[in-house]
């Protein structure tokens, strides 16, 4: 039985039919419960990795696994973003004039999950991002951090085996970034979630299990 979560097989993606290429034969592959990095600059590809490795765009070539599920096929796409992967975004995407407990709950009702057990999951989760005093707070009222936190509370509110989180640290300033990816690591240990963080950040990538490099497009194993 292979223990794979997310396999990715020589993967290419270009942009505007062909004129930009992305990726260029891209392979990674992730087991349940790590926590991966995808490091590198600007630019470099590792949005577009994410994106792909969550089916939110589709590869020209190669083959890709997540959750099992192959997010070139219709239904499984539809299913994995909704079942199986939380996002969380650089600039967090929470809806501003919400409450943090409204923006959680958005994504659990969207899944058809019932009032009390949604309630009882969005406490939860504040519990265990020390945000429970913000819990009726507008995002438009909270620091960078904590409206990270909530992005992050609002990406494993459906119980996703899988966090892909796009430079989760990137708008915040060093202590905050570092508190807030802390909290992630040590968060998705306690509920039990495979994390695939993109970042440029060195210390990051190296506080990580396992880091992939992206350069230009391609992507090899480094020693984390
Ligand atoms: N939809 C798109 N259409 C055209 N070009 C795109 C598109 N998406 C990404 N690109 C280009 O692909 C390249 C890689 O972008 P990508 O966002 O994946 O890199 P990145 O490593 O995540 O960078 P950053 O850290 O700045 O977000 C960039 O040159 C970008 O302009």
């Amino acid at each position: 039985m292979n223990d794979w979560i997310i396999e990715v097989d020589g993967v290419s993606k270009s942009f505007d039919q062909g004129r930009i290429p992305v990726l260029t034969h891209a392979s990674l592959k992730v087991r349940e419960r790590e926590r991966v990095a995808l490091w590198g600059s600007s630019g470099s590809g590792k949005t577009t990795l994410l994106n792909l490795i969550g089916g939110l765009e589709l590869p020209d070539r190669g083959t890709l696994k997540t959750g099992g599920l192959d997010p070139t096929k219709d239904r499984p796409r539809l299913d994995l973003r909704r079942r199986i992967v939380g996002f969380v975004f650089q600039l967090h995407n929470l809806i501003p004039y919400l409450t943090v407990r409204e923006n959680m709950l958005i994504p659990a009702v969207a899944l058809g999950v019932g009032k009390d057990e949604a309630e009882t999951r969005v406490k939860e989760l504040l519990r265990l991002l020390g945000m429970e005093h913000r819990i009726h707070h507008r995002m438009q009222d909270l620091s960078g951090g904590e409206r990270q936190r909530t992005a992050i509370g609002r990406a494993l509110i459906n119980r996703p085996r899988i966090l892909l989180a796009d430079e989760p640290t990137g708008a915040l300033d060093e202590s905050t970034a570092d508190r807030v990816f802390g909290l992630l690591k040590d968060l998705s240990r306690e509920v039990g979630v495979t994390v695939v963080m993109a970042t440029h950040e060195r210390r990051f990538a190296e506080a990580c299990d396992r880091i992939y490099r992206v350069t230009s497009g391609r992507v090899e194993e480094a020693c984390a």
